[in-house]
Parts: C-alpha cells; structure tokens; sequence
C-alpha cells in the first residue's frame, strides 16, 4: 500500500535519513522504533509530504507521492510529535477548525468531531479550553486532528511521550481499536519499546538514519536466540560488583537498570548459579535475581551497542 524508496534527506551537509526502504501493507500496525536523533521524525515528514527528500520516493499504491501529494494527505493522517493545537479555543472548537482544514462543513463536519470526541473520551470535556486540559488529554485531541477526515493511514511521532500512565495507556489502546476494528494501516513511532511490542505487528528498527533491522517481533528477537538476561535487583547500587561483571569474559554485556543490573549472558551458560556468588563476595544485598527472555530493548543493545534511552 505505503513504501519508501531510498529515502535520504540531508540537512546541510548533514546525513538525517540514509537510504530507508519501508513498506506497509494495508491493516498492518507497523513500529518505527529507534533512539532521539535516529531519523524517524524526518523519514514520516517525508512519507506525509511535509519535507521533500533529497533523494528517494514515497509509493502509494504503486504511484510517487513526490509528483502527486495530495494523495497522500487525503488518505493520511499524521500525528506530530508537538501539541498543535490554539490553546484558547475549546477541544470542539479546535476540532472544527482542523475539520474544516479537511475540508468538512455542516451536518457532516459536525457529527465527525462528536465521533471523534467520543473516541478521545473527551465528549464531556469538549466545551472546555484546551489550555485548562492536562498534558495527556491535549496529546488525544492532537490525535484527535488527525482523525477527522476518516484517514486510511495513521502515523504518529512519538505520541506518549511526557504524558501521565492514564492518558498513555488510553492512547495505546485506542490506537490498537482503530488498528482492529476500523483496519486503519498505522506506523507508530517511538524510542519505546514496550509499546511497540504492545502495538505493532512488524517492526523497523532505525539508528544514525538507516535501517538496522526489520521484521516481526518474533523474528527480531530470533536474534538473540543464543542470549538470555539475567536480572539482579540490588538494594542500592555496588560499583565494585558491576566493576568486576563488566570485567567478566562469560558475561556478553552488563548494563545498569533503575533496580539493580541486567546482564546479557549465552544461553545456557547457568551463570545464576556464578552472579549469585559474586554478588555475595561484594556483600551486595540480591532482592530478586531471574532469567528472562530477550526483549526488543535487548535485540536493539545487540545490534548498536547503545541502549535505546540513554
Ligand atoms: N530541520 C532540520 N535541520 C537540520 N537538522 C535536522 C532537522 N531536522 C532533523 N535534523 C537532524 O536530523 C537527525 C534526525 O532527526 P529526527 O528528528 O528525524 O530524528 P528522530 O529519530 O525523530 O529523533 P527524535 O525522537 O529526537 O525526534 C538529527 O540529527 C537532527 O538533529
């Protein structure tokens, strides 16, 4: 339905997006995920048609976006990253406004922004200015924007980020709903990745503005099919115990976490048994030590050496 063709943009002289071939096929949900500065923000920019590529294209249905644009605003709608919204005007008034934009009028336009207040869970709030709503409840109606020309597309830049657990978890499942129940094509991007796993079907994995890796979450993590992560959650932090693990040649990676350390290990390897013992030799105090499986956080530590957040 939706593909890119080498997709490159450079900003004086600067490499943003090097080279990224995307496809969507019609009802998939698809991730974009990768750390601040990846390229993600400008590869959808050039998907919607807001920033012209320095090379590449951009197919819908097999025609270029570059020679026909509005054919791709027609049918796509794009949630950015920043709230854009007249922070005066009420939630219904905004969505009027952004209606109109589309092109909606009357009885139409109308009963479109009741449709889509209700599907914010805003109905109630809608008479309200949107400077009096929380930071959550602005990024649904953001969302909301981008909904009211009934897109067969739907991609977001990062819409959870900065916003309270209630909102977050509201978007997510409401961005699952329009996925299954109304077969709108999504490409959702974010630097986290357990919404991604929550969310998408297939996942692109981008950094430095190219793709590293791409495929179903299954065959992402098939990746570490020889890794598993042995979790430590400490009492406080043990510097000479994570000195002495990331000096460990049996361990692959060792990386602080907010509870303790997450130690990427061959599978296998019954290294619990070891850890154990060198944390009690640093007379660190283990509240919970366990084997996981490997995450998408872990394929993405893999494949760039970085942590997705840094
Ligand atoms: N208008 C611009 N002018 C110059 N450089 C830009 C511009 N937009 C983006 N860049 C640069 O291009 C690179 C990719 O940025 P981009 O915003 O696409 O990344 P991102 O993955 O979306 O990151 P974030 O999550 O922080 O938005 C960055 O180094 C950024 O500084």
């Amino acid at each position: 339905m939706l593909e890119t063709e080498e997709l490159r943009k450079v900003y004086k002289g600067k490499v943003a997006v090097n080279g990224v071939n995307l496809f969507l096929e019609r009802g998939e949900s698809v991730g974009l995920l990768g750390p601040n500065g990846a390229g993600k923000s400008t590869t959808i920019s050039m998907i919607a048609s807001l920033v012209s590529p320095t090379e590449g294209d951009v197919r819908l249905n097999g025609k270029s976006v570059l020679k026909n644009p509005n054919t791709i605003r027609e049918v796509l709608g794009i949630v950015p990253q920043e709230i854009a919204l007249y922070p005066e005007l009420t939630a219904y008034e905004n969505l009027k406004f952004f209606g109109r934009i589309y092109g909606l009028k009357g009885k139409k336009l109308e009963s479109r922004v009741q449709e889509v207040l209700s599907l914010l869970g805003l109905s109630d709030r809608q008479k309200d200015i949107v400077n009096t709503y929380s930071g959550g409840m602005k990024r649904r109606i953001n969302i909301g924007a981008a909904l009211l020309h009934n897109p067969e597309i739907l991609i977001m830049d990062e819409p959870t980020v900065g916003i309270d657990p209630q909102s977050r978890s509201y978007i997510l499942d409401m961005v699952r709903q329009l996925n299954e129940e109304k077969e709108i094509t999504v490409l959702y991007t974010s630097h986290y990745m357990e919404e991604v796993e929550r969310l998408c079907d297939r996942v692109y994995v981008m950094d430095h503005g190219q793709v590293i890796a791409s495929g179903t979450k299954n065959e992402l993590k098939s990746i570490l099919s020889s890794e598993e992560a042995i979790l430590i959650e400490l009492d406080r932090e043990y510097p000479s115990l994570t000195r002495e693990l990331k000096g460990d040649e049996t361990i692959l990676q060792t990386l602080e976490t907010n509870k303790g350390l997450k130690l990427i290990v061959p599978k296998g390897s019954r290294l619990l048994g070891k850890v154990f013992h060198i944390a009690e030799r640093h007379e660190a105090q283990v509240i919970n030590i366990s084997v996981q499986e490997p995450t998408l956080e872990d394929v993405f530590l893999h494949l760039t050496g970085r942590k997705l957040r840094d």
